[in-house]
């Protein structure tokens, strides 16, 4: 049986699949959060289950974590991997040097930790995420709860005398009650609508007291995969400055349809 996809479920599963091909037998994978995740993690658990294929994965939230031990992906800490061969992660914007949004799901500071401890880090993404400029997307940053609403205001003051920002800024919710990270933080959102310096940005907000992390990506991401509906997929490496196109052939995949239902 299989399982019929929405187009945008399409684009982000051949992105996954194709991004899959890069885990090998024996490599420790950071494994990402989010819808386009999550296909990645049922592809290696597919991979693992039927052939064979050897990892550890370490996850990027609680819900990745549970995931990929349903998919019978041997999972373990940061602590005890040390250092990854790979993570495969989403994104919620990407431009063309490949510097990055994320934070949507909430994981970018764990996300932000993997990544950074990997050899290298791959994005999967529907082509919906690529951009000229990073910024429409209302980017995260996760705060302490301590004084939160006076870290908001600095955060708001500081970007609104560097002209990246007028005054609009928003705690993130789950009901009414604020949205609580895995860290067990808060996330503001700034709605910048276009970022001009994103690496001047990242850096004065990490400066910030009451700042964890921020949702901007920079310099982190080496190779991005972008699924198209229709089965095509692009891979852009930043490192070697290639970009190729392929295309997944869907009946081949049927059998990971057939259980892996969302
Ligand atoms: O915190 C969540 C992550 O950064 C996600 O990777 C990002 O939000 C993209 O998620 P999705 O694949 O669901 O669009």
């Amino acid at each position: 049986m299989t399982i019929e996809l929405s187009p945008i479920d399409r684009a982000k599963f051949v992105a996954a699949r194709r991004a899959a091909d890069f885990v090998e037998d024996g490599m420790r994978v950071g494994l990402g959060t989010g819808s386009t995740a999550a296909w990645l993690v049922r592809c290696l658990g597919e991979m693992v289950r039927d052939h064979g294929l050897r990892i550890k994965g370490v996850p990027t939230s609680a819900r990745t974590a549970e995931l990929a031990r349903d998919m019978g992906i041997n999972v373990i800490s940061l602590d005890e991997a040390r250092w990854l061969d790979l993570t495969i992660d989403g994104a919620d914007e990407f431009d063309d040097e490949l510097n990055l949004i994320k934070g949507g799901g909430g994981a970018l500071l764990q996300e932000k930790i993997v990544a950074t401890a990997s050899d290298q880090m791959i994005v999967i993404a529907d082509a919906a995420k690529e951009v000229e400029h990073l910024g429409a997307f209302p980017l995260p940053c996760e705060v302490i709860p301590f004084g939160w609403r006076t870290t908001q205001a600095l955060i708001e003051e500081t970007l609104v005398a560097m002209d990246v920002m007028g005054r609009a800024s928003s705690l993130r919710m789950n009901g009414d009650k604020p949205y609580i990270t895995d860290e067990g933080n808060y996330i503001v959102d700034l709605h910048l609508n276009r970022i001009g310096n994103a690496r001047q940005l990242a850096m004065v907000l990490n400066q910030m007291p009451g700042v964890v992390e921020n949702g901007l990506f920079i310099d982190i991401c080496d190779v991005v995969v972008i699924g198209h509906s229709d089965g095509r997929v692009e891979l852009r490496d930043i490192n070697e400055g290639t970009a190729t196109e392929e295309k997944i052939d869907f009946a081949e995949t049927d059998n990971l349809f057939s259980d892996l239902g969302d």
